[in-house]
């Protein structure tokens, strides 16, 4: 399987395809942006691409949520989850000192995750944006910058150093990652399983995103992510990110989509998929798929199709 990855090597993104598919991680296409691995994606020439989504302390990142809506609902879709829990170091050329150090580089999201260390210790650098944290590192290695902040596995890839390690201003900090495919069937439901959707309601009609998070409560299933961005259609024009606790499979969340689709401007379905962390889904009694094929049978018992009851239409 060829893998297309936000690059280059020693990003926390390679990390993600190692641990999803280690033995595909070797062969690994090192994209120099996340639109570049999605169009990699669409245009064929790679199987899979694996990309940042959401991390638990900056929130989620642009530059997917962008290109994922460009490609729309009938170009890639996300097959599955990886989380990976993400440390920063202060990278440097071996015999840079910290008091060396007056431009640091690295990608937003990480820039974002240490701010306060970098206030504290490096208040006079300029701080400088790139596309990964290892292109960043890189470009430490060409002389381009004084340091990088990146993944301490960066080091050895770059020939660079540590001058400071675990240096973000929160612990424990988790980057979600999504493995997007294309042309491939819905993995099948495991019981701990997200769906993920964007929807567009009627931007002007008082009560729709009430509309819209109704057709999830009264059937049962819980959102994980309610998330607005713009559409670009203008100012004011917003889509909801949604992260929905179910299958595509279940019925509560096909009557759902059911609900949105007649009530939504828009509903893109971007696909269904294990959880990484494989927490059980909690659905009500009222909502499983029990509850939903008796009450099906029950309505139908009521009114049978005209042909069976012997009725003659006029
Ligand atoms: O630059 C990298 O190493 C990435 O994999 C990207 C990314 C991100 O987009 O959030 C991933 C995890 C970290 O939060 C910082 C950067």
């Amino acid at each position: 399987m060829k893998i297309a990855y936000l690059g280059p090597a020693g990003t926390f993104t390679e990390q993600a395809v190692r641990q999803w598919h280690p033995a595909g991680a070797g062969l690994a296409w090192p994209a120099p942006t996340v639109p570049a691995a999605i169009e990699s994606l669409r245009r064929g020439e790679v199987d899979a691409a694996v990309v940042p989504f959401e991390n638990s302390v900056e929130g989620s990142v642009p530059a997917t949520l962008q290109a994922l809506q460009d490609a729309g609902e009938d170009g890639v879709r996300i097959c599955a989850e990886v989380h990976v829990e993400v440390q920063f170091s202060l990278l440097v050329r071996p015999g840079t000192s910290l008091d060396q150090v007056v431009s640091v580089a690295t990608h937003p999201h990480a820039m974002a995750q240490t701010r306060g260390w970098l206030a504290r210790h490096l208040p006079d650098a300029a701080l400088v944006p790139e596309a990964s944290t290892a292109r960043a590192a890189q470009a430490v290695a060409e002389g381009g910058y004084d340091a990088a902040v990146a993944a301490p596995g960066a080091a050895d890839a770059y020939g660079l150093v540590p001058v400071a390690e675990h240096i973000a201003d929160r612990d424990g900090a988790v980057t979600r990652f999504v493995v997007l495919r294309a042309g491939v069937a819905v993995p099948p439901p495991t019981g701990s399983d997200r769906t993920t959707l964007v929807a567009l309601i009627w931007m002007n009609r008082p009560g729709a995103l009430l509309e819209l998070l109704e057709q999830f409560a009264v059937r049962g299933i819980d959102l994980s992510r309610l998330e607005s961005r713009p559409t670009g259609e203008g100012l004011g024009e917003y889509c909801f990110w949604i992260d929905a606790d179910a299958h595509v499979a279940e019925a509560r969340l096909r009557e759902a989509l059911v609900g949105l689709r007649r009530t939504c401007r828009e509903v893109h379905f971007m696909g269904s998929y294990p959880r990484a962390d494989r927490r059980p889904a909690q659905v009500p009694e009222h909502a499983d798929e029990g509850a939903y094929a008796e009450a099906q049978a029950w309505v139908e018992r009521l009114s049978p199709p005209a042909a069976a009851s012997g009725a003659s239409p006029r």
